[in-house]
């Protein structure tokens, strides 16, 4: 099998390393995408504007029969299968005229990087990976040898009759085979989220958790995290003027601190204003990638506020895009975990401060909505808890990584507060979004350590400790109860989703019950 790729790999018409700068000349020979007016890529993903969690595999090897967490979310694909399916993708792209292949790293800290390579068909997803994986000096590069490969080759379509698939579109991962296989999809997500499920496996082998979080340092190198399932504010509220980047997507925490596992960002982008996110705004540049916005066909200007193609619509760039950052993107200890949820009940508190069994409660709950467009077929915001904030990346069973969390919180004295940046005043549909300049003022307080001696009431139903004053925030908007115009059908829809939170819970009782007595809804 490493014969043939290396086959394919010496060929002449495969492009090895090429510079941002090249790259984008190839996409615009190839017509693969056009030039917006500050020199991005705009490029359009077709029929998959999404993730498609529901083609993804992991192959049943004997090393990963008994340690990997089966089920809707890793499916198990046989090695057969997988065999006859890699022949048939590397066979197609052995016909193509050109490839383009790029070697880098998964992780910031030179101790626990993965060096990866990826294979693909288009040069936009090339350039895609330049951005977003970590670019190898020259040195490093002399001496890389991929540890993992992911082959991407969009426009081979799978036959579900005869490769075992359930649609044209695939990914799969093959531990024992090193390897990461997509194909039928060009949405650049897929390569980007398939090596964080590989670190989601290899990195507790090591000690290290791997998390779905953004993170970000202050003056004084107090370092925060921010998890939170898509949508929720990763990327938004840790690129902050204030704050120096780490990064807005993964992240490892070892017994040295925590280090970025990407290079670059993906930030969403529908309705992105200068005004509202700058930064963000600002780094859509040169070799940028945008994935499904709409450009003025004149003046190549990205109209951020089009959604007819997706609410999806993304934007790759390199960390270096972004002023403030720590390069390489390593830090100490995190002192402030926030678990964001966008919530559309619109019932749960914009800010509260948890206690060690409400922090695992919460974080083994993953509760937040999956907003339109991240994954294939949710239209609108759809409640679901997702454990960990991240289950579809998550190959191992949830507790394992909740375990090691709990662990870390605890020797590290972290501060933790559940953020509400869904909905306030009513549900999805009556309520509103809460205010993102109003969010980022309850994190700023909570980041510098502004709450933790602040007067806090209980939340009647979740039994939250909400701070009665958060500099920059209007008191009413701190209590749910106080946004809602029916007093009765807000407490109507807090026992609904106390009630959900209850029998979601159920599948955690082998686990330490007093997370659930005292971390749980007290009704
Ligand atoms: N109160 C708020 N807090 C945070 N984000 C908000 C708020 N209100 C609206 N938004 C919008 O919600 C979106 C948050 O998206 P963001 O890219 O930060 O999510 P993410 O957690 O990084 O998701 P992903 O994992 O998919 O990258 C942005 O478009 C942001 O402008
Ligand atoms: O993976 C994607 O498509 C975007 C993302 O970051 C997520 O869903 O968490
Ligand atoms: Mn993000």
């Amino acid at each position: 099998m490493t014969n043939k790729l290396d086959v394919l790999l010496q060929k002449p018409y495969v492009h090895h390393q090429l510079s941002v700068a090249e790259l984008v000349e190839k996409v615009l020979q190839r017509n693969e995408g056009r030039l917006t007016h500050t020199g991005a890529v705009a490029v359009t993903t077709g029929k998959y504007t999404g993730r498609s969690p529901k083609d993804k595999y992991i192959v049943e090897e004997p090393s990963t029969k008994q340690t990997i967490d089966w089920g809707a979310v890793n499916q198990p694909m046989s090695p057969e299968t997988f065999d006859k399916l890699y022949d048939k993708v590397l066979d197609y792209l052995m016909k193509k005229d050109e490839l383009f292949v790029f070697k880098g790293f998964a992780g910031a800290d030179p101790k626990y990087r993965l060096p990866i390579q990826v294979v693909n068909e288009f040069a936009w997803h090339n350039l895609f990976v330049h951005q977003l994986f970590i670019r190898p000096n020259v040195e490093e590069l002399a001496v890389h040898e991929p540890q993992f490969t992911v082959i991407c080759a969009p426009n081979f379509k799978a036959d579900p009759k005869v490769d075992g698939t359930r649609s044209e579109a695939f990914i799969i991962i093959s531990f024992e085979r090193r390897t990461v296989l997509i194909g039928g999809t060009e949405y650049a997500g897929e390569m980007k989220k398939s090596i964080f499920s590989v670190m989601n496996y290899l990195l507790p082998e090591q000690g290290i958790l791997p998390m779905h979080c953004s993170a970000n340092v202050g003056q004084e190198g107090d370092v925060a995290l921010f998890f939170g399932l898509s949508g929720t504010g990763k990327t938004t509220l840790s690129t902050d003027p204030n704050r120096r980047l780490i990064g807005d997507d993964e992240h490892g925490w070892s017994n040295r601190g925590i280090f970025n596992i990407e290079g670059g960002c993906y930030a969403k982008c529908i309705n992105l204003s200068r005004e509202k996110e700058p930064q963000i705004f600002d780094a859509i540049g040169f070799g940028a990638v945008l994935e499904n916005v709409v450009l003025d066909d004149a003046t190549r200007v990205p109209n951020y506020d089009d959604g007819t193609l997706t609410e999806n619509t993304r934007a790759a760039y390199p960390l270096q895009a972004i002023k403030n950052i720590v390069d390489p993107s390593v830090a100490g200890h995190p002192s402030t975990i926030v678990f964001l949820t966008a919530d559309a009940f619109g019932v749960l508190p914009p800010i509260s401060k948890l206690t060690r069994e409400q922090a695992m409660y919460h974080f083994l709950s993953g509760y937040t909505s999956k907003l339109a467009g991240t994954e294939r077929g949710v239209t609108e915001p759809e409640a679901t808890f997702s454990t960990c904030f991240g289950a579809p990346f998550l190959p191992r069973p949830a507790v394992e990584y909740a375990e090691m969390l709990g662990q870390k919180i605890a020797e590290h004295n972290v501060r933790v507060f559940l953020v509400n940046t869904g909905w306030t005043g009513g549900p999805y549909g009556v309520g509103s979004r809460m205010k993102l300049a109003y969010t980022r003022a309850m994190v700023q307080a909570a980041v510098e350590g502004e709450l933790d001696n602040v007067e806090t009431v209980q939340d009647p139903i979740f039994g939250l400790a909400i701070p009665t004053h958060v500099p920059g925030v209007p008191d009413d908007v701190l209590q749910p109860q106080n946004t809602w115009a029916d007093k009765q059908a807000y407490e109507q829809k807090a026992k609904e989703l106390a009630q959900k939170f209850r029998a979601n819970f159920r599948k955690f009782a082998h686990i330490d019950p007093t997370i659930e007595k005292l971390g749980g809804p007290l009704v």
